[in-house]
């Protein structure tokens, strides 16, 4: 299976510039995601692959054959490209039996009859269904519907697989089942993939790497747990997961621990990080609620130690949620301490917050509240 090669990659809409400079490299065999909120620019971005959007700028190769090439004037048309697409919308012709909808890309790409009989019933297989061929779509259910959608961009053996929201159509319990089934089928299949979604947990569930995707940019490029717990960047944090955000002055360092006034409460509090800031530095201190603790007791040693109190707590199954406030602010932490209130110790370890240079600009309406949710 080939890798993916995106240059330099714009697009504009009239004066609308939607993807600036987008530039990614997808090894052979990976489940690469694009993540990011509405209108950040993943689709534009898989639809510039796939052929159905042309860029504005820059260039696309897969397996080293040039796609696009904005400069030179090179455009391969989307039907040259051999690519597997299945969208949100699985749009399979209600009037044609399974079989029938499968054997329409192979009847556009001339397979003769008794060869398009054997490649259906594989791809059929590949999804589970091949003995529902006879059907019609709506004799399926959704998550059916959604596998022969798949089996549908598998049957001619695509290079890569392009997939925009395929799950969104599924209930909750549903699309969890069908993020494990198309892990493992892309894993067994081992077809480099490209996933769109706006779902951090499916997004950190499925991908060897994610392309975090903010305003046209790609903010972050890593594996899910590089993503999870080194954001590059506090739109990261706030993005995928839930994260504390406290601003903050650099009054003191020791290498790479730093020593940050918080704004909230005028604590001290020590913070671990390579970033380059120097003391009078205004800072964000992001720490994420399952890296806090609550506790009546003395915290370990070496942990950052803050008064606070508790406002609300709730059981959450096998853990305690808590909103506590801490000055002027309110942070939320995810505890194994049940059963507090009133004044508790807030802690923890100066390597489990990040530090960021500048101050994050939060909403007037969110000043007091500084957890930022997905
Ligand atoms: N054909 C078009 N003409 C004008 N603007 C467009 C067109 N297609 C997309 N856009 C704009 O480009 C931006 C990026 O759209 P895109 O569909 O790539 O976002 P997305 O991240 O996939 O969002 P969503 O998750 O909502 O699909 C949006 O502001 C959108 O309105």
């Amino acid at each position: 299976m080939p890798e993916v090669t995106v240059k330099n990659l714009a697009k504009t809409f009239g004066d609308n510039s939607v993807l600036r400079d987008v530039t990614f490299t997808i090894k052979d065999g990976e489940f690469f995601t694009l993540l990011g909120a509405s209108g950040c620019g993943k689709s534009t971005t898989l639809n510039c692959i796939a052929g159905l959007e042309h860029p504005t700028e820059g260039s696309i190769a897969v397996g080293g054959r040039p796609f696009v090439d904005a400069s030179a004037g090179v455009f391969l048309p989307p039907e040259e490209r051999n690519l597997g697409m299945v969208f949100q919308s699985y749009a399979l012709w209600p009037h044609m039996t399974i079989a029938k909808n499968l054997a329409l890309p192979l009847n556009i790409r001339k397979v003769p009859k008794e060869k398009q009989k054997t490649l259906i019933h594989d791809a059929l297989d590949k999804v589970g269904l091949a003995e529902l061929s006879a059907r019609y779509p709506h004799q399926l259910s959704g998550g059916q519907q959604q596998r022969v959608a798949l089996a549908r961009a598998l049957v001619y053996s695509p290079t890569v697989l392009l997939l925009d929201e395929p799950l969104s159509n599924l209930d909750a319990k549903l699309r969890e089942q069908a993020r494990a089934w198309l892990k493992r089928l892309q894993e067994e299949l081992g077809i480099t993939t490209v996933y769109v979604t706006h779902d951090q947990e499916e997004a950190l569930a499925l991908s060897d790497r994610i392309a975090v995707m903010e305003g046209g940019n790609m903010i972050q490029i890593g594996t899910p747990h590089e993503i999870y717990e080194r954001p590059a960047a506090p739109a990261v944090a706030a993005f995928v997961g839930r994260c504390n955000f406290l601003t903050g002055k650099v009054v003191g360092q020791d290498g790479n621990r730093h020593s940050v006034r918080l704004d909230a409460s005028g604590d001290v509090v020590r913070v671990d990080s390579e970033r380059p800031v120097v003391v009078d530095d205004s800072v964000t201190v992001a720490v994420r609620p399952e890296r806090l603790e609550v506790t009546a007791a003395e915290g370990a040693a070496g942990a950052n130690r803050l008064s606070t109190q508790v406002i609300t707590s709730s059981y959450v199954g096998s853990r305690y949620e808590y909103d506590v406030r801490l000055g002027d602010q309110v942070v939320q932490v995810l505890s194994g301490n049940g059963g507090l209130s009133g004044e508790v110790a807030l802690v923890f370890d100066p390597s489990h917050a990040l530090l960021y240079a500048d101050r994050v600009e939060l909403p007037e309406d969110q000043r007091d509240l500084l957890t930022v949710a997905k």
